[in-house]
């Protein structure tokens, strides 16, 4: 066991701060509702049912109407923060949020508040084998489809080969410190960074790949809604 893993629990912190403009939705689509709950609080009972998470930030739009002010999900705490214009800047904002206890060396998950379906045993595997990473970890899938290269045209240009490609999905765990450093130096850079696995990449380092489920799927159109409502409603029939 390392000293990581033996520490015990770790925050989460949620990016939440999004307009779902692809979705094109009447709300932000974190708070569409799926059995009951908006997709942000399927996305937080996920993390913080598990016995290892200690509490989550929640980075927010301004004045966003339809946060219900929760404090506490599953007996553990929730902070809400500012968000910013950006992914990053909304994941920064949470780190800075983060409860004094967290110490710089600590890792942290970051997850999408429009990934709800979040399964317990890719959120153990990540933290276990990120955990005894010396840099941290992702939850991703390899591209199982051809891919093509698109020209301006409309037409292929090239098929790209998939072999060692991943999609990047979330929780991605990163310690308090070193992820604040990445990210600055690409707001610094003016580098506009998609995920924080690539943030920390631009400084060099290498974080493990760690398969998750291609059920731990992103709401961002409105086709993706009815297959993860379907996913989350056979989920709580325990129908896996
Ligand atoms: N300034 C931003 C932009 C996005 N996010 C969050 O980052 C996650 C993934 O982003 P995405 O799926 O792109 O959400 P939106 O930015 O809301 O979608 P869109 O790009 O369609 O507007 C979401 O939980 C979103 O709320 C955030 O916290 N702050
Ligand atoms: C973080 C992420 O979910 C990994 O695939 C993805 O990069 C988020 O992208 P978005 O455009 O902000 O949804």
């Amino acid at each position: 066991m390392t000293l990581d893993q033996a520490r015990g629990g770790l925050w989460a912190i949620v990016p939440a701060a999004g307009a779902g403009t692809r979705f094109g939705a009447a709300l932000p689509k974190q708070y569409l509702e799926v059995e009951g709950e908006p997709l942000v609080a399927h996305a937080l009972r996920a993390l913080l049912s598990h016995p290892a998470i200690e509490g989550a930030v929640v980075a927010l739009a301004d004045g966003d109407p339809h946060w219900p002010g929760w404090t506490e999900l599953e007996g553990k705490p929730i902070v809400a923060c500012l968000g910013g214009a950006t992914r990053a800047d909304s994941v920064l904002a949470a780190l800075a949020a983060l409860p004094a206890s967290v110490r710089p060396d600590d890792f942290v998950l970051v997850h999408d508040a429009a990934r709800p379906n979040l399964s317990q045993a890719d959120l153990q595997q990540l933290l276990e084998r990120g955990r005894a990473d010396p840099v941290g970890a992702i939850l991703a899938a390899p591209v199982r489809d051809t891919l093509k290269r698109a020209g301006d045209d409309g037409g292929i240009d090239a098929t790209q080969p998939r072999e060692h490609l991943w999609r990047a999905l979330t929780p991605q765990l990163f310690r308090r410190l070193q992820l604040t450093r990445a990210l600055e130096a690409a707001q610094r850079d003016a580098v506009v960074v998609t995920d924080e696995s690539m943030a920390m990449e631009r400084q060099g380092h290498r974080p493990l790949l760690v398969e998750g489920s291609e059920d731990n799927l992103k709401v961002t159109t409105r086709a993706d809604l009815a297959l993860v409502a379907f996913l989350l409603r056979s989920a709580a029939a325990g129908e896996d």
